[in-house]
């Protein structure tokens, strides 16, 4: 059997197993998994593999009452079962699946031996043996950090023939050291040595995106210990690495369990920002709006991440944000070991409002092994040097299943300094594989720049569904069923196709971009895979186009102090301080309100900048028009704000009088309609609640669909021809999609409202500017916004008309 191509749920029984054939568990998200043998099926058998533990004790009760919970996570049981039946097994699993829990459960029921676990960082390491030993599991690591005391007492330990450490972390330089195979060797003759782990197995493959040449060895192992079983687990790997890490480590053999789970992230939101001209003030300027507008959505600040390819940006991104009011520090390796920690310490408690760090701005050094659940939000400040590295750090956010965002920024002049620099690393090694004489290095790290490169081109393949297929998973395009399970409107592609096709135009030609890149010198890099190089600051560099930079330095000035003029900007001191301030008052007891210095030091840009989503609570329309509020049927409860907000400004008003002229004022009669309201992800919000809004929303198209000046041209324009009952039907499931989308976005009760609160808003404008209708015209910056939450809106009805 071919196990690369298989996807299906294989059996894994005893004839499946005696035909030589590697077992393969791969199950596409569609498809229930239920057939993995019990323990008496004893798949381990035939194999004679020696277990050194001489029992075991029940893992369900290691993993709720060592580890705390409550049941296994996606495929945990069934690794946990053929570990525990002593197989060798792959696992490819995405990231935040809880794959050490696969390994550590099992090394803690065995009554006694040692598990060995070869890990890439000391970072990670150190995570897991502190976060094991919370749970007062014996863990010991042995690294370069390690005293030579302590080593000396790891050593008598792992020699005494019962060993206490049930499991020991160690680097792959130090675990093929003659020194450390003598130290198998005796834990071997006395039946101890239990299983080999290697995690971030990808490093093994020349392959992967991080290969490392100390993990090849790690191959000598299964020739010492051949009867000793090996797990491999990593998030990242395509069909051509995972064949080369099993062949590494020589476990393709016929007792392999390979457990290959999807690998989409449901949860997570992927948007790529075009950037036409790249300017860092702008998209310094970008992402504080972007995390001040989360933050108001949430009500509280948000942990969160931004990756940047130099040390020069993390250090002034993070400078900008503090200078912004944001808690944020910079990580990169050009920093102080204590002060890293120190910056981990205070992420890892940050986030909530409470204190200590909110967003870090960091080089990749912040990435394998970094486990914080509530991480809502990654944001790529330039592109990641492969589509692997980019699933890996986007694959921090949402490890609590609630709703997160990633965004990556692109632009085209990125694309060729990115290229130019994987190509230069693929020149070095291809000379100094020629130099010795030995193998040609492989083209893996080009190919995957490549395909990252296409990733963020693409206008048509939904996000999720790209990644997936990138790694393997078999997706026929044509079927729509099964794409839709992958991505529930959780793309830019899928959620705002014809805003993010807009956006993809205003890239520069790349002719254009060469020529740009070109006539500057290249900035330099240092994203701590590599030696450290010492480069001018991203922003401050003379090196950069200094015409642009003139032109974006005023441009900024002028964002910077605010457009008075632009009714849609509110994010002014006042407006900033306002929020906060009401968040504060109005905040039930629960609420946490924010830090000192998000007061003291509003945000003061934005101006015309694009909006990464929707901005929450910016009009108070819906209070003063009085229609959506006062239905009987169920209301928005509209949230307080301070006078200073609710008060409309003069253009809120000219527009509440539009409003009152284009709209019938009589309530309107509404059909009735059973509404089965899909359950998401995001259990936080009450179904009376969803009701409610679903009500609003399908309230709102009714009013603008079949209730406007002129219904007939509205639906013709629409380019749906159905008859008057389809329309209602049409409507009330375009009703039914945008609530999903409100509850999929969300994952507070007050965010959930306020993006109910902007759909609502967005049909208005559907029925108000005529404009709005026509997508070749463009809308005058102060509208730009509301227009495109309005085509949005617009292409949701259109899809559900195209369903009838
Ligand atoms: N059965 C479970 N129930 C609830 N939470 C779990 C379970 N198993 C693991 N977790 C939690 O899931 C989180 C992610 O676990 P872990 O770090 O092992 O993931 P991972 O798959 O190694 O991710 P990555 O590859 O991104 O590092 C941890 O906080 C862990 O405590």
């Amino acid at each position: 059997m071919d196990w690369d191509s298989d996807c299906d749920v294989l059996d894994l029984t005893q004839d499946n197993v005696a035909d030589g054939s590697s077992s393969v568990l791969h199950t596409p998200p569609a498809v229930t998994y239920t057939n993995l043998p019990g323990p008496s099926h004893s798949a381990s058998k035939p194999r004679e593999l020696r277990r050194a533990g001489s029992g075991l004790v029940d893992c369900h009760h290691i993993l709720t009452k060592t580890f705390g919970h409550a049941g296994y996570k996606g495929k945990q049981k069934e690794i946990v079962d053929a570990a525990v039946r002593g197989a060798d097994i792959f696992v490819l699993a995405p990231t935040g699946m809880g794959k050490s829990l696969c390994f550590q459960v099992p090394a803690v029921a065995e009554t006694h031996g040692v598990t060995i676990v070869v890990s890439p960082l000391l970072a990670l390491m150190k995570n897991q043996v502190a976060g094991l030993r919370e749970k007062n599991v014996t863990v010991a690591s042995f690294t370069s950090e390690t005293s030579p005391s302590e080593k000396k007492i790891i050593v008598r330990d792992l020699a005494s023939g019962h060993p206490v450490n049930r499991l020991l972390y160690i680097t792959p330089e130090k675990l093929c050291t003659p020194d450390f195979m003598g130290i198998m060797s005796t834990l071997y003759e006395q039946h101890e040595l239990n299983r080999l782990v290697v995690d971030e197995a990808h490093c093994i493959s020349e392959w992967g995106h991080d290969f490392r040449a100390e993990y090849r060895r790690l191959g000598i192992f299964r020739q010492k210990f051949p009867d000793v079983a090996i797990m491999a687990l990593t998030a990242t790997a395509t069909p051509a690495v995972q064949q080369d890490i099993i062949q590494s480590l020589g476990i393709q053999g016929k007792y392999l369990v390979k457990v290959v789970h999807p690998f989409n992230r449901a949860n997570l939101f992927y948007e790529v920002r075009y950037l036409s001209t790249p300017n860092p003030m702008s998209q310094m300027a970008d992402i504080a709006d972007y995390i001040f507008t989360l933050y108001e959505r949430r009500e509280r600040p948000s942990s969160g991440i931004v990756y940047c390819r130099t040390r020069a940006s993390c250090d002034e991104l993070s400078g900008y944000l503090r200078g912004k009011g944001l808690n944020s520090r910079p990580y990169h390796r050009g920093l102080p070991p204590a002060t890293l920690d120190r910056t981990l310490k205070d992420w890892t408690r940050g986030g909530d409002g409470k204190g200590g760090v909110d967003v870090v701005c960091a080089t990749i050094a912040f990435g394998l092994g970094i486990d914080k659940a509530d991480v809502r939000y990654i944001i790529h400040y330039d592109l990641p040097k492969s589509l692997e590295g980019y699933y890996q750090e986007t694959g921090r956010a949402g490890r609590d299943g609630s709703p997160a965002k990633c965004v990556l920024y692109y632009s085209r002049e990125d694309v060729i300094r990115v290229k130019r620099w994987v190509n230069g690393s693929h020149t070095k090694r291809v000379n100094a594989a020629d130099k010795a004489a030995g193998p040609a290095p492989s083209q893996r790290a080009v190919d995957s720049l490549t395909s990252l490169v296409q990733f963020a081109e693409s206008t048509e393949i939904c996000r999720h569904v790209a990644i997936c297929r990138y790694f393997g998973e078999p997706i026929d395009l044509k079927d729509e069923e099964l794409v839709k399970k992958y991505c529930n409107n959780m793309c830019d592609i899928c959620r705002y196709p014809d805003k993010t096709k807009r956006r993809h135009k205003s890239l520069s030609s790349e002719e254009h971009a060469g020529t740009q890149v070109s006539a500057y010198p290249a900035r330099e890099y240092d994203d701590d895979d590599e030696r450290p190089r010492a480069g001018p600051s991203r922003a401050n560099s003379s090196s950069f186009n200094n015409n642009n930079d003139a032109v974006w330095r005023k441009d900024f000035r002028n964002n910077a102090v605010g457009n008075n003029n632009n009714k849609r900007t509110r994010s002014d001191a006042g407006d900033r301080a306002g929020f906060f301030k009401k968040t504060k008052s109005a905040g039930s007891s629960g609420t946490p309100s924010f830090g000192k210095s998000l007061v003291t030091k509003p945000f003061q840009s934005v101006g015309n900048l694009k909006k990464p989503f929707k901005t929450p609570f910016r009009t108070p329309v819906l209070t003063t028009e009085g229609e959506v509020e006062s239905d009987s049927e169920g209301e928005l409860e509209v949230v307080e704000r301070e006078p200073s907000l609710v008060e409309p400004e003069e253009e809120d008003e000219e527009e509440t009088d539009q409003l009152r002229n284009d709209w019938p004022s009589s309530p309107i009669d509404l059909p009735d309609a059973e509404v089965q309201l899909d359950v998401s992800f995001s259990q936080k919000i009450d179904p009376a609640s969803r009701h409610t809004a679903y009500t609003s929303i399908r309230k709102m198209l009714h009013k603008v669909f079949l209730h406007g000046s002129d219904v007939e041209e509205t639906w013709v324009q629409l380019g749906v021809a159905v008859d008057s009952e389809d329309r209602a039907v049409i409507l009330d499931e375009a009703a039914h999609a945008l609530e999903l989308d409100a509850l999929s976005m969300c994952s507070t009760p007050a965010g959930y409202e306020s993006r109910v609160e902007a759909t609502v808003d967005a049909v208005r404008v559907l029925g108000r500017s005529s404009g709005v209708w026509d997508i070749n015209k463009v809308a005058k910056p102060e509208e730009e916004e509301e227009w495109e939450d309005a085509r949005t809106v617009l292409e949701v009805v259109r899809k559900s008309g195209r369903k009838r």
